[in-house]
């Protein structure tokens, strides 16, 4: 006991002595000397340390500093897992629903990176005076230090914090709301072409009625691209692909799109093209384009007439496409011209030397026609995958069912199954059109299988009568609406037009 007692009054001397001494070199040492000391003291200490400090400040002069964001993002990653923090700040963005964990001041954790332990702290302080008149900067002086051991510095350091900028911009792109961007002239005069929207399409590969296989084919293709950096670098290619969607109209191609933006967390450019002038403003156009983003020109085949757009801007004329194998067309020599936009400025759009000026960049064309398309659009290697999105199927069916009725297929019955199954091949109806009939009933299960078996039947019955579309994905609105004329003819019209063509309807 007495013992305790002692120590206890040994420690308060020398707590005694040490404020004396500090209160003494206060009065004695101008502050100069006294900071100079310190930071020799700090030297000294450091020459002993095993360990090398590194300081992210948040403000770099008066400019935000990017490390130091990127920083705080990723430690907010790992933050709410890691044993070693012991006390989180929390925030949630505007129109984020997500929340972000965060180290809160003076508090540190540690990570582990190429089997290399470090560890960050976050410091925070008072600002004491703002440095600019011009631009207020905030009250704390925020940073985060980051410790090392000096043998691992070099092995680390820059490959650590290059991986922490790419994990932060996923970070950020799965937290942020993705855009959906489109152009027009106007924007253009006022500066930036491009104009944003929050991008809220829910459609997902989940929700997309198409044949299973089909699907995880094109699931892996979009998944080996975006993990594709080092094989392409490795193969010499530009990091972008081409999917072209083709088919008739209400089959999902607008859906698709949503859905691999959805899929790889990026923006959406949507291109129109009678709102381009000219070659020339296409490339800028690309210039300005982000990395991890889609871009989108929809009904490429009737958007614009690209060898004359001045004479008919909508015009849906393949034939008068700039002959591609003519000299100049592709490479983009004669008809690279800044007051029109012609074929080839689309190919090198897509293709060319401009089109490498970003990274990781998907571009989709869509089309009802792919037929009209010009050769040098489908050409290998330029749309890298071409996708057919066809008539409902069954295996199709099944997702819609289970998306607006939450029925799977085995629900129904075996009868009723193989009744949906008989009628939906032969019906040849697009998902759009079988979406109707299911949205409308879907409060009541039976009845909407019910109408839909009725539906189905009568197309397919219809279409054995009159014919059914000759190729699946060749049928398009305008043989539809053929079709539908066909049906309300009377079979003695049709028995005379077809003496007197000679040919059979579904041939015309
Ligand atoms: N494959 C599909 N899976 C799920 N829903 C679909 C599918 N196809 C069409 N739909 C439904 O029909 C609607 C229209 O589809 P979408 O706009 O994707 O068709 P599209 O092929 O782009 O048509 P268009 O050629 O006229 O542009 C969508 O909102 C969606 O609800
Ligand atoms: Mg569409």
């Amino acid at each position: 006991m007495a013992e305790r007692k002692e120590s206890w009054t040994s420690l308060a001397s020398l707590l005694g002595t040490l404020a004396f001494c500090q209160t003494f070199l206060q009065l004695v040492l101008p502050p100069e000397l006294r900071h100079v000391s310190l930071k020799l003291l700090n030297r000294a200490l450091r020459c002993f340390s095993s360990y090398c400090y590194f300081d992210v400040t948040e403000m770099d002069g008066v400019n935000t500093n990017e490390l130091y964001n990127a920083v705080q993002l990723y430690l907010s990653s790992f933050a709410s897992t890691s044993a070693s923090a012991s006390r989180l700040s929390l925030t949630r963005a505007r129109n984020s629903s997500v929340t972000t964990f965060g180290l809160s001041s003076n508090d540190s954790i540690a990570d582990v990176f190429d089997g290399v332990a470090v560890q960050w702290e976050h410091a925070v302080t008072q600002r004491q005076s703002q440095p600019s008149p011009w631009r207020a900067l905030p009250d704390e002086k925020r940073s985060f230090k980051l410790r090392i051991r000096k043998r691992d510095k070099d092995l680390i350091l820059n490959s650590y914090l290059d991986y922490i900028m790419g994990k932060a911009s996923d970070i950020r792109r799965n937290n942020q709301e993705r855009l959906i961007y489109t152009n027009s002239r106007s924007n253009e005069s006022r500066g930036r072409p491009w104009e944003a929207v929050p991008f809220k399409h829910p459609s997902t590969f989940d929700t997309l009625a198409m044949d299973p296989e089909k699907k995880r084919d094109i699931m892996e293709d979009l998944r080996d691209f975006a993990a594709g950096q080092a094989f392409y670098q490795r193969t010499g290619r530009a990091w972008k692909r081409g999917y072209l969607l083709y088919g008739p109209p209400g089959t999902g191609k607008s859906s698709m799109i949503a859905a691999m933006a959805n899929f790889l967390g990026y923006d959406i450019y949507d291109l129109e093209l009678t709102e381009v002038p000219s070659n020339s403003e296409l490339r800028k156009l690309l210039m300005k384009t982000s990395s991890k983003s889609i871009i989108v020109i929809e009904d490429i085949d009737c958007s614009v007439n690209l060898s004359n757009r001045s004479k008919a801007p909508k015009a849906p004329a393949p034939q008068s496409y700039s002959d591609p194998d003519a000299p100049d067309a592709a490479s983009g020599g004669k008809d690279w011209n800044n007051n029109t936009m012609t074929l080839s400025g689309l190919l090198n759009f897509t293709d060319g030397l401009w089109s490498c000026c970003g990274s990781e960049r998907i571009f989709v064309f869509t089309t009802n026609h792919i037929e009209k398309l010009d050769p040098a659009l489908l050409r290998s290697g330029r749309m890298d995958m071409h996708i057919c999105m066809s008539h409902c199927s069954y295996p199709a069916l099944e997702i819609l069912l289970d998306n607006y009725l939450g029925s799977k297929g085995e629900d129904l019955g075996e009868v009723a199954a193989s009744e949906l199954q008989e009628a939906v091949e032969k019906a040849k109806m697009t998902p759009a059109d079988i979406s109707e009939v299911l949205i409308k009933n879907r409060r009541n299960k039976e009845k909407a299988v019910s109408e839909l078996l009725e539906v189905l039947k009568a197309r397919a019955d219809r279409n054995e009568k009159y014919g059914g579309l000759r190729e699946e994905c060749k049928s398009n609105r305008v043989e539809e609406e053929e079709q539908e004329k066909r049906a309300l003819e009377s079979p003695e019209e049709v028995r005379d037009r077809e003496d007197n063509s000679g040919k059979k309807v579904e041939d015309q």
